[in-house]
């Protein structure tokens, strides 16, 4: 059960300020819809249906970045998911800003400009500093209650995510509930049977933070992607090919003893690649088994698909199945069978799962498999990643202490 409270808790009526995580791709300056959305608008219906007066933070973006834009058109495609009007003010916690805050109904929504345009949001600073801060003094007076849903954004340590709950009665969104429920299902329950990791995508040190985490949780751990090549490097087959990309050498100069020695220690419970996938002299899809690769010939982008084979069957023997990375370049066609062969076997299988990683759960709407077929899909890569190895995230514990009584008063 969770320490903190949810909206379950909160009194009808109240003046609400509630963090969402909003933060999206950015193409040609429009922003694109996402999961994010459709997600955070189950609180924000919730929320206005109950006729609570709701203002919401959130970012996109960072300063520097093509994708640091307003969040005028967030509130757009917010408002088509909830069901509800959502306005926006372009101010965080100026004048206009509150003017529109206070011009708020019940059941009114506002969306405020994004928090990181302010120079109180971004420095990472304990909380008492944040609660201090212009921003959240300023704020914090118009409203009677903190909701914070922006579980994806839980691990920074930024003013809007853990300056608010020193200064009001703070509260769980119900994207916020379900995703630490289910990102920590793999620390905090019990299966009936073997708990099997699908590990790949780009970063071996994610890969290798959540191996070393979950030694004595997980009796599975199928290897694909980048990681999985490195993970096959040490082993002694010359994969792992950088063209035009650092993705391979680098990697493995900053990580080789590191991957040798998780390789030494967790060996059994490792499942590597028996065979790997390239693009062909025609162009097309092309397979090798690892015994066969000479020094580095080709570069891979998919296991094969006498590893999916195996990897399906380790999937379908297993009580619970949490996924971390792509075990390939599923956004080109020719590349997805590993991932989306792993995804569907989870699908069919009546196991306890979890998706995470922005891009690894892009592959599931992406080839047509049926979202609800998997317990948990989350809109997390970060927070995420920590919630697997165990790290805190600095958002939830400020709702737990929030919770235990600690700033009332
Ligand atoms: N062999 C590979 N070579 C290059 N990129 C790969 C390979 N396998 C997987 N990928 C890429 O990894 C990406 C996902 O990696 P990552 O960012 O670590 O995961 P996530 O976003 O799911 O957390 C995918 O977009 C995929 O294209
Ligand atoms: O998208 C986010 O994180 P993610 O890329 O790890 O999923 C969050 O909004 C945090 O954004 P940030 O990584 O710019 O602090």
């Amino acid at each position: 059960m969770s320490r903190f409270r949810t909206l379950d808790d909160l009194s009808p009526e109240q003046r609400v300020v509630a963090r969402l995580d909003l933060n999206s791709p950015v193409e040609d300056g429009r922003v694109q819809d996402n999961r994010r959305f459709d997600r955070h608008a189950t609180t924000v219906a919730e929320l206005a249906d109950a006729g609570h007066r709701v203002a919401l933070l959130a970012h996109q973006g960072r300063p520097g970045r093509d994708t640091f834009v307003s969040l005028e058109q967030h509130a757009d495609v917010l408002a088509d998911h909830a069901g509800v009007d959502v306005d926006f003010v372009p101010d965080t916690f100026g004048e206009r800003a509150l003017s529109a805050v206070r011009d708020l109904d019940g059941g009114d929504v506002l969306l405020l400009e994004n928090t990181r345009m302010t120079d109180d949001e971004l420095p990472e600073k304990e909380p008492e500093e944040h609660a201090n801060s212009a921003f959240v003094k300023t704020l914090a007076p118009e409203f009677d209650a903190y909701v914070n849903d922006a579980y994806s954004a839980a691990h920074r340590k930024h003013a809007s995510l853990v300056g608010f709950p020193l200064r009001l009665p703070s509260y769980a969104g119900r994207v916020m509930e379900t995703e630490y429920e289910a990102n920590t299902a793999i620390a905090s329950r019990e299966f009936d049977g073997d708990v099997t990791m699908v590990v790949g995508g780009t970063k071996a040190t994610d890969v290798i933070d959540v191996m070393e985490a979950l030694d004595g949780k997980v009796d599975a751990f199928c290897l694909g992607g980048v990681a999985g090549e490195l993970f096959l490097r040490a082993a002694g087959y010359p994969v792992g090919r950088d063209v035009g990309t650092d993705l391979f050498d680098e990697q493995w100069a900053e990580n080789e003893d590191t991957i040798r020695d998780v390789l030494d220690e967790h060996g059994d419970r490792l499942r590597l690649a028996s065979d790997l996938a390239y693009e062909g002299p025609d162009g097309g899809r092309a397979e090798v088994d690892v015994d066969a690769v000479e020094d580095k010939e080709h570069s891979f982008l998919d296991v094969g698909a006498g590893t999916v084979e195996e990897y399906e069957a380790v999937v379908r023997d297993s009580a619970a199945v949490f996924v971390k990375g792509a075990l390939g370049v599923f956004e080109d066609e020719r590349f997805k069978d590993g991932t989306v062969g792993v995804l569907r076997a989870i699908a069919e299988t009546d196991c306890f799962s979890v998706v995470g990683g922005g891009d690894t759960s892009r592959a599931i709407e992406m080839y047509g498999l049926d979202e609800a077929e998997f317990s948990h899909v989350s809109i997390a890569g970060g927070a995420y990643i920590r919630a697997l190895t165990g790290e805190p995230l600095p958002a939830v514990e400020l709702l737990e202490r929030n919770a235990a009584g600690e700033f009332d008063g």
